[in-house]
Parts: C-alpha cells; sequence; structure tokens
C-alpha cells in the first residue's frame, strides 16, 4: 500500500493517520517542505487535522494553503479510502468555504398530485422576491403558475415536467437572550416535481440529486396513494425530509390525520411543530411549538409575518402537542432521550437542534401546517427548510473510482477540489441541448474542459446558467453543492462529468421499465423528418419514454408509463412539431414464462455442401421461482461444449428472451441449464451452437406450459361516499382485487390490484359512475397470469397476425 500523502509547508501541517501513526503529508509541496515530517502515535481511527498558518501570514496566502492542503487530503483518501472520512475533511473545511456551504439548500418538493406544489412553490418565488405577483394554477388571470411554464401545464392545470429555480431566503430569527432580530441570507436550488404517477421519473432524477425534501401532504386527505411512492423514493436515495400538511383552509382538514398517517403508513417518526390557529376559513396562522409563539400571516398575500404570544384557549393545547414534539424526538435522539429520563424539558434550541440531528439521520419528520392557497404560514415553512434539512456538506455522496477497480470515494463539496458532476436531466431549448447538471466537488467554470466518465470524450463548458422555471440567467462559475445547467454539452441523462485525471463516476437513478404502449405513426408521409427528430428528443429527455420499431409489423412502437404518459407526447408532437399522428390501440406489455421443468436434447445438423452446421445442446428448463430476471447456467462437465460455444449458448438465450414464442412479448423468470452437448470438429460454429441453443428453447418453451403474464397495477380510487356502491362495482365487473377500503366523513379511499389491460377506459367509466368526483392513480405492482381465456385470445390473434405477414 502506498504511503500517504504528506504536505508541510511553511507553518502549515497538514497530518494524517496511516497505520495507526500520525503522519504528515507530502506531495505537491515536497520541495517547498520547511518543517520536518511529523511522527505521532495515535489510536484515533480516522481523524485528519489541518492546521492554518501563523497568524502573521495573510489571509489569503492562508486560505490557499488550505485549499491546496485539502487537495492532498483527498489524494490521500483516494489512494487509502479508510485513512480518513468524510466528517475529517468537513470537520476541517476552510472556514469561509463552510461559511458558505452553511447557507445553501438543494430541496425538491413533492406529493401526490394536485396537494398544492406547484401552488407553494409560487409563493416561495413571490415571498423571496423572485417574482412580483403571484398566479395560480389554473387560474382565472390564465396566466399558470410560474413553474408550469409549459403550454400544456397551464391548459391542464397539471405538473409534466419538474422545473428547477432558486432563490435567496433571509431568515429572520430573535436572539433568545435579547430579542435583537438576526438575519441570516439562505441560497435555496429548488425542484418543482410532478405528482402524476406517469411523469414518476421527474420525481426519481430530481430526489437522486436533492440534498432534501419538502413532502407536501392535503389536510383533508393525508397521506394518499402517490405519497407512498414518493416516500419511496425518497427513502431510495436517503433523502431527508420535512412535511407540510397544506390545504388547512379546506373544509374537513385534519392535520393530526396528516401526521397518523406518516407514522403508521409511512413508518416514519413525525410529530407536529406547529398548531393551528383556527382551522378551514377561519385558519390565521400557526403556533411555533418549538419557541411557543403563535405566527400569522397577514397582508394581502400573507406577506407580512406578525408574531405574538399564544392564544388562551391554544395554550393548553398547544402544550400538550410540544410535549408530544418532545417524547416522539425522546425516541430518535438520544440528548432529547437522556433530558427526558432526567425530567428535565429541553430547551428551544435543544428540541430545534435534536429536530435537525433527527431529520438529517432520516430518523424523523417534523410536520408543519399551513395553506398555500390562501398564503398562510409558508415562511415558516421556509425557515424549516434552513433549519431541518441538509446542507451539501453534511449529505454523503459516493462516486465510484474506475482507475481502482470501482472502490467508493466519499466527494466533498469544496471547491478547489478537482470538479465532480452529475447530469440528470436533459431538455432541448431554443438554444440547443440543455443539460441540467449536480455539481457535487470542485467548481465548474465556463470554457472549463470535463470529460464523461462513461464515454471518455472531453468536453469544454460553453456556457452556465441558473434556472429560473423557463428563464436563465448566464453565470461564469458554479460552486460545489449547487445546480445548474449548461449548453452545448453532448450527453445522456445519468451520465458523470469529472477533471479529466479523476476516473469517477456516479450511480445514476433507477429508471422503471414502460408498462404501456402502442404504435404511432405520422398522418403524412412529409412529417417523418419531424416526427423521427421528436422522438429521438423525447427519447433523450425521458428514460420511461422508449421507441422501438416492431420487427414483424415494421410500425413504430412507443411505450411508457400510462395512458396520460403517451397521450402527453403524442400532443407535444402536433404542437411543438407539428406533426399529426394516428396512433393504435394501447398495447399492454405482457411478458411470458413456463410453469413446468422441461428436459432437451436439441441436435442442430446441417450439410449444405462445405461446411456444415453442427451443435447439441441437452439440458433442461424450469421456472426461476420468481417473476423476476431470466438465469442461464451452465453445468457441463467433461468439456464436451467448450467456454466459448458455452458463451454462444448464453448469447443464444438471451436474444430467446427479448421476444417470447407466445407472443412475442419478453420472457420472464425463466432459467435454462445446458449441462451436455456435443462438438463436430469441423462444422461447429458459435453461430451454430447459438441458433441451436434458440430453437432448444422454443421446443421446451412451448412444452413448458407456458404463461402469459400481465401487469397488475395497484390502483387508488377516491371519490365522494355516496357513490361507493357504483364504484366497486365498476372494479368488480373489472375483476380487482379490492385489499382495503378507508371511509372518511366525506370521501371513500379503495385500494385494489387491477389487471392494467381492464383499465383501459375505467377513467371515463368512473367519472360517469361518481358524476365527475371520482380520482384515480394507478402504479405498476407486480407480474400476474393473465386469465386463460385473454391468454388464448392474445396468442389467437398473434399467430394470425404471424400467418398474414
Ligand atoms: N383550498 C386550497 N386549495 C389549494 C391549496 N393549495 C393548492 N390548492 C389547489 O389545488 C389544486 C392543485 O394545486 P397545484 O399547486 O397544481 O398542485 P400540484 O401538487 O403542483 O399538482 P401536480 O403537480 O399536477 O400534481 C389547484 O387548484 C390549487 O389552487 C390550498 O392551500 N388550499
Amino acid at each position: 500500500m502506498r504511503v500517504p500523502s504528506l504536505a508541510t509547508r511553511g507553518s502549515l501541517r497538514l497530518v494524517a493517520l496511516y497505520n495507526g501513526e500520525w503522519q504528515a503529508c507530502r506531495r505537491t509541496f515536497a520541495s517547498t517542505t520547511t518543517l520536518p515530517i511529523q511522527h505521532k502515535q495515535a489510536t484515533n481511527h480516522q481523524r485528519i487535522a489541518i492546521r492554518p498558518g501563523t497568524p502573521q501570514q495573510s489571509l489569503q496566502h492562508q486560505q490557499r494553503r488550505w485549499q491546496s492542503a485539502a487537495a492532498a487530503v483527498q489524494e490521500t483518501a483516494v489512494h487509502d479510502p479508510n485513512a480518513l472520512s468524510q466528517d475529517a475533511i468537513v470537520s476541517n473545511l476552510d472556514p469561509k468555504e463552510a461559511a458558505r456551504l452553511d447557507k445553501v439548500r438543494n430541496i425538491g418538493i413533492a406529493a401526490h398530485i394536485d396537494s398544492g406544489k406547484t401552488t407553494a412553490t409560487e409563493r416561495v418565488l413571490f415571498y423571496t422576491g423572485r417574482i412580483k405577483d403571484i398566479h395560480e394554477v389554473r387560474g382565472r388571470d390564465a396566466v399558470g403558475a410560474k413553474m408550469d411554464s409549459m403550454e400544456l401545464e397551464r391548459e391542464k392545470g397539471i405538473t409534466i415536467q419538474s422545473a428547477a429555480t432558486f432563490c435567496d431566503w433571509v431568515k429572520k430569527t430573535p436572539d433568545p437572550v435579547t430579542g435583537e432580530m438576526k438575519e441570516e441570507k439562505y441560497h435555496i436550488n429548488l425542484i418543482d416535481t410532478p405528482g402524476h404517477i406517469d411523469f414518476t421519473i421527474e420525481v426519481e432524477r430530481a430526489l437522486r440529486v436533492l440534498d432534501g425534501a419538502v413532502l407536501i401532504l392535503c389536510a383533508v386527505s393525508g397521506v394518499q396513494s402517490q405519497t407512498v411512492t414518493v416516500d419511496r423514493q425518497m427513502r431510495r436515495y436517503n433523502v431527508p425530509r420535512i412535511s407540510f400538511v397544506n390545504k388547512m383552509d379546506r373544509a374537513g382538514a385534519n392535520p393530526w390525520k396528516a401526521i397518523d398517517g406518516i407514522n403508521q403508513k409511512l413508518k416514519m417518526a413525525a410529530a407536529a411543530v406547529h398548531v393551528p390557529i383556527g382551522m378551514e376559513d377561519e385558519f390565521k396562522g400557526v403556533v411555533d411549538l418549538i419557541r411557543m409563539k403563535a405566527v400569522y400571516s397577514e397582508g394581502e398575500n400573507g406577506e407580512i409575518i406578525r408574531e405574538d404570544e399564544v392564544p388562551a384557549d391554544l395554550r393548553e393545547f398547544a402544550q400538550e402537542k410540544r410535549r408530544k414534539l418532545i417524547e416522539t424526538l425522546a425516541d430518535v435522539d438520544e440528548e432529547i432521550a437522556n433530558a427526558f429520563l432526567d425530567e428535565r424539558t429541553p430547551s428551544p434550541t435543544e428540541i430545534k437542534d435534536a429536530i435537525r440531528r433527527s431529520t438529517i439521520a432520516l430518523k424523523f419528520t417534523p410536520v408543519l401546517m399551513g395553506s398555500a392557497l390562501a398564503d398562510k404560514s409558508i415562511q415558516p415553512m421556509l425557515d424549516a427548510v434552513c433549519d431541518f434539512l441538509p446542507n451539501p456538506s453534511e449529505v454523503e455522496n459516493l462516486a465510484l473510482d474506475r482507475k481502482r477497480a470501482e472502490a467508493p470515494v466519499k466527494l466533498v463539496s469544496y471547491n478547489s477540489l478537482p470538479f465532480v458532476g452529475l447530469a440528470f436531466k436533459l431538455e432541448e431549448s431554443n438554444f440547443g441541448q440543455l443539460t441540467y447538471v449536480r455539481v457535487y466537488q470542485g467548481s465548474l467554470r465556463k470554457g472549463q474542459v470535463v470529460t464523461n466518465a462513461r464515454t471518455g470524450n472531453k468536453v469544454k463548458i460553453p456556457r452556465i446558467v441558473r434556472m429560473h422555471s423557463n428563464e436563465m440567467e448566464d453565470v461564469q462559475e458554479i460552486g460545489a453543492g449547487e445546480i445548474c445547467a449548461v449548453f452545448g454539452i453532448d450527453c445522456a441523462s445519468g451520465d458523470t462529468f469529472a477533471d479529466g485525471g479523476l476516473g469517477y463516476s456516479m450511480t445514476s437513478m433507477f429508471v422503471p421499465d414502460p408498462v404501456i404502449s402502442l404504435s404511432i405513426k405520422p398522418k403524412q408521409t412529409k412529417d417523418t423528418p419531424n416526427f423521427s427528430k421528436a422522438m429521438s428528443r423525447f427519447q433523450r429527455e425521458d428514460p420511461t419514454f422508449r421507441v422501438h420499431v416492431d420487427n414483424e409489423s415494421g410500425e413504430s412502437i412507443i411505450s411508457g408509463m400510462g395512458e396520460l404518459h403517451l397521450s402527453i407526447y403524442v400532443e407535444r408532437m402536433r404542437r411543438e412539431y407539428n406533426v399529426e399522428v394516428t396512433t393504435g390501440q394501447p398495447q399492454v406489455a405482457y411478458r411470458e414464462t413456463i410453469t413446468q421443468h422441461v428436459p432437451f436434447d436439441h441436435l442442430l445438423k446441417k450439410q449444405t455442401g462445405g461446411a456444415g452446421d453442427y451443435a447439441r445442446v441437452v439440458g433442461y428448463m424450469e421456472p426461476t421461482g420468481q417473476l423476476g430476471d431470466n438465469l442461464f447456467e451452465q453445468k457441463v462437465v467433461g468439456g464436451t461444449i467448450s467456454e466459448k460455444y458455452l458463451f454462444a449458448c448464453d448469447k443464444g438465450f438471451q436474444a430467446s428472451c427479448v421476444e417470447g414464442p407466445l407472443l412475442g412479448h419478453k420472457v420472464l423468470g425463466t432459467t435454462m441449464v445446458i449441462n451436455d452437448g456435443a462438438t463436430h470438429m469441423t462444422d461447429s460454429s458459435e453461430l451454430a451452437f447459438k441458433t441451436a441453443t434458440q430453437h432448444a428453447f422454443r421446443q421446451a418453451f412451448r412444452a413448458g406450459q407456458p404463461q402469459v403474464l400481465e401487469p397488475l397495477m395497484k390502483t387508488v380510487v377516491t371519490a365522494p361516499n355516496e357513490f361507493q356502491g357504483n364504484i366497486v362495482g365498476l372494479l368488480n365487473k373489472r375483476n380487482a382485487v379490492i385489499n382495503d377500503t378507508e371511509i372518511g366523513a366525506d370521501d371513500f379511499v379503495l385500494s385494489a390490484d387491477c389487471s392494467l389491460n381492464s383499465l383501459f377506459g375505467f377513467s371515463s367509466q368512473l367519472r360517469a359512475a361518481s358524476q365527475g368526483k371520482g380520482e384515480f392513480t394507478m402504479e405498476f405492482s407486480h407480474y400476474s397470469p393473465a386469465p386463460p381465456q385473454l391468454q388464448k385470445e392474445l396468442i389467437a390473434k398473434h399467430e394470425k397476425e404471424k400467418y398474414k405477414r
């Protein structure tokens, strides 16, 4: 193992623990070393100490030393990742750099459909001075909210694409002793995400790159189906969240039900940090339970925040909820637990610190309350973002070092370290392709040359902008831990960019498989070039939107996450590319599998003059057990088939799985084992073994009691109670399995598993059965055998089409 780097120069000493010894680091500084190398016995692993120079040295001079030292520390980490921890670097950050990062927040707003994400973001932009007026989603002025910039979003009143913006929030806190107001300015990068599951990739990639999130819940509905999905996505990327119960002005608002939902359905410890003052149309503000102060939103747009004593009629209730908050914190935070055991009431600062610690540790979520539409209590939510969500240096981000067998390396949001950034979203704009980049380490400057880790291509960054919905602001440089967009780089969504020498790449986001597809073609052949352009752009921008040409019919098939998803692209094609298209019936992404163990012994033997084809494969096929990935195994003993030919067999198996024998859909949950065979001295070839395997696969598959599988969707229907009978009837007709029904004061929520196939046209029937008041969401759950009659029909139809061709 290499001795870690050692840097000593002037009075700056950088010492690192290595093999149980403290050693000073020497690297770039070796030639100018003026201090002797330090050797100290130490027992404490993972500690790095960087000591500043003497006070006589200029600040700038010291600063440079700090930066070089930190670069050396990271170099040490690269060679011996165990030599230091991120905490060590962070705790030794240049104080100026640490102060900058402390005031940066990268957050996302995510929630179930229509919970008020865009409306809340509009208020955030207004109160931070980014926009001059407030415009509503589906508002009467027909302008639409700032973050819904796409024409279709404004028309439909839904968010389709996530939109990024940034703002500065000046947090005002009274000094606990003097009562004097202290102002702190925070820089917030914010992404508003869509709620519809059809656009789930937008949430996925936003959460991949954000450090914290605001989970919005509706005060009437509480935890809803997509809240559960968003919760899952937040957990996937370890994103700490604060929760905001919105719509407190609505009739039937009940924030305590929402909090129960977070505790029970999301299994996340949650407690209110607010108590509402007034409810429904009497909602005026909140009691801050940490400081025990009433906070009113006043003025025409709630821009004036007035603090007062807690109203007398709420004091007891507020005390009870404060105790509940402390109790919940005691379960997740040791310091509060100790105070609780000592029967001591923790101070407001202790409570605040405990909320911050446990939120960042993903053990707790503080729950705030307000109403975005009624302009109430949004500023306290912004304060909570600053108080409880992490700054970029408090989040662990790893890259894989490809030069060292993909060993994980911790990235540090430090401007002077080599640059590492992740391209998480692509968008076509009037000025060319726009790539959103999260800078994890180092800074990115205009004109800088960076390397795409996937392709190895070097690119020069021609232009950097900060996005404000669809507007942009040019910047020369963007610091570590921030989000920006760059023009003129060719890449795919999820690519890592890094400074030339670094072989780092970051793991990308989770991309769900499409579940629905339809055939599509332009109505007029003259539109074909524009049609192709649109298709390739949409595919580049959205990894859940796929296009392929069907081998048999020659038709273009688009696939995506749901009917709405595909219909939005069809509509965008018309509006943005002037292409009218004809589409076929939506098709379900079926799968095929076998249900029985089948042995095979297949011989391919052809003699057509010259060298022939010879390959014999023997083995068996069987269900893998779960409907997961397919598996190829070779158990050949005695070398009857060489490695090279077995590799060809594997290829043949993989190719067979792409188009199943029943319907031409993908194969799932099938294992093929080859345990014997025969090879001919001259006639065997890789092609012969690949073909023989494909033949054997087809025959064995048909003999293995094959089945057509269809996607089952987790379906959640919400409607007024009086329509429950009608709706249950509708679902029964579709053979849905009803898992749960929750009856509220006005509405009921029904969860069922229903096949995607039987859900086509469901939305219009639901509307008819509930006087337009019912809503439903669906999300892919799992594959399950299709009903036998449907399987027969599908197979017969496929055979007929094959025969026609
Ligand atoms: N009563 C009431 N209505 C609200 C409130 N906040 C938002 N709304 C309304 O709820 C509807 C949905 O609001 P949006 O802000 O578009 O919700 P969203 O979560 O961004 O929607 P999607 O992104 O499409 O999922 C709009 O009609 C808003 O006016 C609120 O605090 N109170």
